[in-house]
């Protein structure tokens, strides 16, 4: 008896304690004049993470009173929302959890200033758990991220482009002849083949491993019990449970099918990582340090060369080698594989927009077979602006967390004048939550802002050799913004590029349906539209970055030009 009273009297105090430093948040919070909604759960913390699947079914028919807060912190509703609620409470607005109070900011100049100030704004914690093959330039802080920028930025160098250019290149037409050759022309889940291409490239640029397009699962290498392509492949779909094995070591394999496989993977997948980075040292000590390219090769040289200059030179040890190897394959795989996704999905939607795109490719490209990166990448503007107008919708990473240091001023727009800025000072440890998403749908930033308008991003020439892209505009960050801007930018842009153009310059994307897979026949384009757009509008995320939730059933009629 006299224990359980112990325990309630802990719990009432836990309670309380809870309860009072929820009041001194909110008190807090109301000091900085802006308007403020709660929620129960810290959102950055495991239970709200690992539950949020479960819970977001559950608070989609709660109403907002009771809601609002928890809704607002979940990623996935930030995306379908657009610019709603930043309308509704201000640009800048809080949500006082029991656990932190959070800035959720939608609000162009903040978005930069915070991006901009890497120090005072760092990435919490949660991003450790990026850190399973090693720390990398995408986890770590300070002066850490500073030596790991600088030894990883020469891997994203214009011969990489030209590598990325050709393999890609090389991928979408084995892609499309595979497309051209599918029953009626239509090709379902398409996503399943813009991941192929990306992976390719990204082993090709990445770890000079070349892979045909339909090579299919390849045989494990000498040693090995899965091959290199489906432990990379394997690991990247299947990151939750890869971090749970990595977590439980040897008691993995008692932790039920999924968890125990990707734990193979990942070991697999590690083993393929030291094997290259011996594999390439060896190879630069026979040729004399003969410079390849590709990512991996540079990543060597750049940390072994600086080894070499004294104690004080910038290094990577071999496991942030591997850490890093591992985030280019990870940050850079899902993201332009959904992106191409949505980008062809759009252009059955858009036809107008696949022939101004045509008309391009044809004054650009003209008969060249293989046209020349240099020569033809810059030409291809119309190309480039349908990649930035997929990415203002359908950006991978539609909110960003970063922690506060203590009395950090913020630059904010002025809530009483728009035209202004103003500044605030949080009076407590806040985090805050970035949310370009609401910034590059919202009308104040971008004219039609729900419209796929690529033409938006041209402006016109007397001739469309003097046609020009025009600059992103403040509150354009769909690859993030300051130092720690995405160093594979360049990389996914000329993938992207290079695949669409291939595809465009071949075939017409169509709306289709699932029937049509089945043998239907004349059915109403509108009512295939209308699927397609379904399709899209029904994207959640999937390992942290927003991609269509049945892209299986996603049914597009290729037909050749
Ligand atoms: C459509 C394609 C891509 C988009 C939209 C994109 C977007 C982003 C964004 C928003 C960030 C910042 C994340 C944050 O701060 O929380 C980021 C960081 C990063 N991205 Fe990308 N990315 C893309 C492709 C790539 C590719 C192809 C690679 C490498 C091959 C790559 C490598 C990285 C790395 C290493 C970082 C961490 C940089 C740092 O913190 O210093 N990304 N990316």
């Amino acid at each position: 008896m006299n224990i359980l009273r112990a325990i309630l009297l802990i719990v009432s105090l836990y309670l309380v304690s809870q309860v009072y430093t929820f009041y001194v948040r909110y008190r807090n919070a109301q000091k900085t004049g802006l308007r403020i909604v709660w929620a129960p759960l810290d959102p950055f913390g495991m239970p709200f993470m690992t539950l949020i699947n479960i819970l977001r079914p559950i608070m989609a028919y709660l109403p907002d009173s009771l809601s609002l807060g928890s809704k607002l912190m979940d990623l996935e509703w930030s995306w379908k929302s657009d610019d709603k609620y930043q309308k509704e409470l201000g640009l800048n607005f809080l949500v006082v959890t029991p656990a932190r109070t959070v800035m959720i900011t939608g609000d162009p100049v903040a978005i930069a200033h915070i991006l901009q100030k890497r120090k005072e704004f760092p990435k919490p914690k949660l991003y450790e758990v990026l850190d399973i093959f090693g720390r990398n330039v995408d986890s770590v802080n300070g002066e850490d991220w500073a030596r790991q920028r600088k030894i990883t930025a020469p891997c994203f160098n214009e011969k990489v482009s030209s590598l990325v250019w050709d393999e890609s290149l090389r991928q979408s037409r084995q892609m499309v002849s595979s497309w051209l050759s599918a029953p009626n022309g239509i090709v379902s889940n398409m996503t399943d083949d813009t991941r192929i291409v990306a992976l390719h490239v990204l082993t090709s640029a990445g770890l000079g491993i070349s892979h045909d397009f339909s090579q299919g699962a390849r045989k494990p290498t000498e040693g090995h019990t899965m091959s290199h392509r489906d432990s990379l492949m394997m690991v990247l779909h299947n990151f939750i449970p890869v971090i749970f094995a990595k977590k439980m070591g040897k008691m993995a394999q008692f932790l039920g099918p999924t968890i125990r496989k990707a734990g193979i993977a990942a070991k697999e997948f590690e083993q393929y990582m030291d094997e290259m980075i011996a594999h390439e040292r060896e190879s630069m000590q026979k040729s004399g340090d003969v410079s390849k390219p590709n990512l991996i090769s540079t990543l060597i040289r750049t940390s072994d060369q600086s080894k070499d200059g004294g104690p004080n030179a910038l290094k990577l040890s071999d496991d942030e080698i591997k850490g890093n190897l591992f985030i280019f394959n990870f940050a850079g795989h899902d993201t332009t594989a959904n992106t191409l996704a949505y980008a062809f999905a759009n252009m059955a939607l858009h036809p107008e927009v696949q022939e101004w795109v045509a008309e391009e490719l044809a004054e650009v490209l003209r008969d060249e077979e293989q046209p020349v990166y240099e020569d033809v990448y810059p030409r291809l503007k119309r190309a480039q602006a349908v990649m930035y107008e997929t990415i203002r919708l359908y950006g991978p990473a539609p909110m960003m967390p970063r922690d506060i240091l203590p009395n950090t001023p913020i630059q904010i727009t002025n809530p009483e004048d728009s035209s202004k800025e103003a500044t605030i000072v949080l009076p407590e440890v806040f985090s805050v939550s970035l949310n370009p998403h609401a910034a590059q749908t919202s009308s104040s930033v971008f004219p039609s802002p729900k419209s796929f308008m690529p033409g938006r991003w041209i402006k016109p020439g007397a001739s469309l050799n003097d046609e020009t892209l025009l600059p992103a505009p403040l509150g354009y960050t769909p690859w993030s913004h300051g130092p720690r801007i995405c160093p594979g930018m360049k990389f996914s842009q000329v993938e992207f590029t290079a695949v669409l153009s291939t595809v465009l310059r071949t075939c017409r994307i169509e709306p289709s349906m699932k029937a049509n897979l089945y043998g239907a026949k004349g059915m109403d384009t509108e009512l295939c539209k209308k699927e397609v757009r379904a399709l899209i509008r029904d994207s959640g995320l999937h390992g942290g970055t927003l991609c269509m939730r049945n892209p299986a059933d996603l049914c597009l009629r290729i037909v050749k030009r």
